[in-house]
């Protein structure tokens, strides 16, 4: 049917709904699709063919024509279902991410963005929705989908991911969490607790003493509250759990009827949440009415950026599995989400395991880190200007993100030859250097990237799929 416009149509995305057609083709620009509009054009912004069908380009005025005719490509909440976030710095990684789901089981948040990658890249939460939405338009997604606005840590983050249509939406308190209670004495934290905003937290230290100074029997331990544990658990997350509040707050006033999903993430923080605190935090976004259907808590080890798990799997076994028996004292009402989650294979497995699948899988830098891969197949030499250039970035960009590499396990490319370029996307420090670096490099090579990406897109698809499959091979649903 579209064949009379000589341009190539993308088959997965053909769909017909009240007798109006939809499908995207490729045009003669390397990487560039097109959308067709065969029937009711009305809304679509487009070169009119002279048989009345609408070649359009892909602008965010018609991505809003299509999410609005096509209910399936409008984020939704996806509730208590094991899911995965793929965050995609570069707006062109979803069709993979979409091949690598299919049939799991798993529920995806194809768009995924965070205030600081939103910042580094110059793109905005329409941008990455919309970018996330036409490569799930591409591969046939025709299920549900969310968009998680990541991050957010000011009143001021809110509205333009409201008004993109998010669905998710990460409140990231963590400059409010008082790190040094860890060592403080008493004194200290009771001050330090009394000083709270305890109007936001709708309550007084003394209620506060009243609900937790006691035990809690949980199904495989319990945890008891005495003075100090509460006093911790309260002046290092009490100023973090008012914030919460006040941003649930704004959230609720700025989306009004729409409905949105909400997770509260500490995991960036500088010290670990223990499991007396997850407990505290739990119960307190419960009493604030937070409708939180995941937290990040700061695990025991370290979570750090493209790279597996550093520390005492055993420990961290552990660790998660009584993070698990409080969610199931909470009735299991939300998911253990595991931020910074790509590579951690060896925690898959055991986060499945103690949740029986109320687990949130985050991940992002790991597909710009998998168009790198490409690049230092497809053009080497311009793989060697992008190293040279992150190692010159690498202690500038590093400052906001957890990683440890050190510059001088990272070879120049002159040290390198041609075949030992694409092994550096499986080297620790490397992986770290090229990931933190990526708003550096698209400031400085956006273009050219882009260009080298949109000439191999298929392949880069086929190594988005292959390192999801190992990704999501363990969150499968059975049966
Ligand atoms: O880089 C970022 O800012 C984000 O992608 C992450 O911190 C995100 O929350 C994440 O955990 C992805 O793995």
């Amino acid at each position: 049917m579209l064949q009379h416009l000589n341009l190539p149509t993308i088959d997965e995305s053909v769909v017909t709904v009240d007798g109006t057609t939809y499908a995207l083709v490729t045009t003669s620009v390397p990487g560039e699709r097109k959308l067709v509009v065969v029937g009711d054009g009305a809304g679509f912004v487009g070169e009119k063919q002279a048989d009345g069908t609408l070649l359009c380009s892909l602008t965010p005025e018609n991505a809003r024509a299509l999410r609005q005719r096509l209910a399936w490509l409008r984020p939704t909440v996806l509730g208590l279902q094991t899911t995965a976030g793929f965050g995609d710095r570069l707006g062109i990684a979803t069709p993979g991410h979409v091949q690598a789901t299919r049939g799991t089981g798993v529920a995806p948040l194809y768009a995924q963005q965070s205030v600081r990658e939103n910042t580094r890249t110059g793109r905005t939460p329409q941008n990455v929705v919309d970018d996330a939405m036409w490569g799930a338009f591409e591969a046939g997604w025709r299920e549900a989908w969310g968009a998680d606005a990541d991050h957010m840590k000011t009143l001021e983050d809110i509205e333009p991911f409201v008004s993109a249509g998010y669905s998710f939406y990460t409140i990231d308190p963590g400059d409010y969490v008082d790190d040094a209670t860890e060592t403080d004495d008493d004194a200290t934290l009771r001050q330090k607790a009394e000083a709270l905003p305890w109007h936001d937290l709708q309550s007084s230290l003394q209620d506060a003493q009243a609900r937790y100074l006691k035990r809690f029997d949980l199904d495989q331990f319990a945890i008891t509250f005495d003075e100090h544990t509460l006093l911790k658990a309260i002046a290092k997350y009490g100023g973090a759990m008012a914030h919460v509040a006040r941003m649930t707050q704004r959230l609720r006033e700025v989306a009004g009827s729409l409905p949105f999903e909400m997770e509260m993430s500490v995991d960036e923080t500088g010290t670990t949440t223990a499991l007396a605190e997850h407990f505290y935090i739990a119960s307190e976004l419960k009493r604030l009415n937070v409708p939180f259907v995941s937290l990040a808590p700061r695990f025991v080890g370290r979570f750090e950026k493209g790279v597996g798990y550093i520390g005492d799997v055993q420990e961290l076994e552990q660790n998660i599995a009584g993070h698990a028996s409080i969610m199931r004292y909470f009735g299991n009402s939300y998911k253990l989400s595991l931020h910074t989650g790509s590579d951690k294979f060896e925690v898959y497995p055991i986060a499945m395991r103690y949740t029986g699948g109320l687990v949130h899988l985050k991940t992002a830098g790991t597909s710009y880190l998998e168009a790198l891969r490409l690049i230092a197949s497809v053009d080497i030499p311009f793989f060697r200007e992008i190293l040279d250039f992150t190692r010159g970035r690498y202690e500038t960009d590093r400052k906001t993100y957890h990683v440890s590499a050190t510059l001088d396990k990272v070879p120049s490319s002159a040290d390198l030859t041609d075949a030992q370029l694409p092994d550096l996307l499986n080297q620790f420090d490397a992986r770290q250097v090229l990931h933190v670096t990526f708003g550096s490099v698209l400031d400085t090579y956006g273009s050219r990237l882009q260009r080298v990406l949109h000439e191999h897109l298929t392949e880069y698809h086929a190594y988005i799929k292959r390192h999801f499959d190992k990704h999501l091979a363990p969150f499968r649903r059975k049966g």
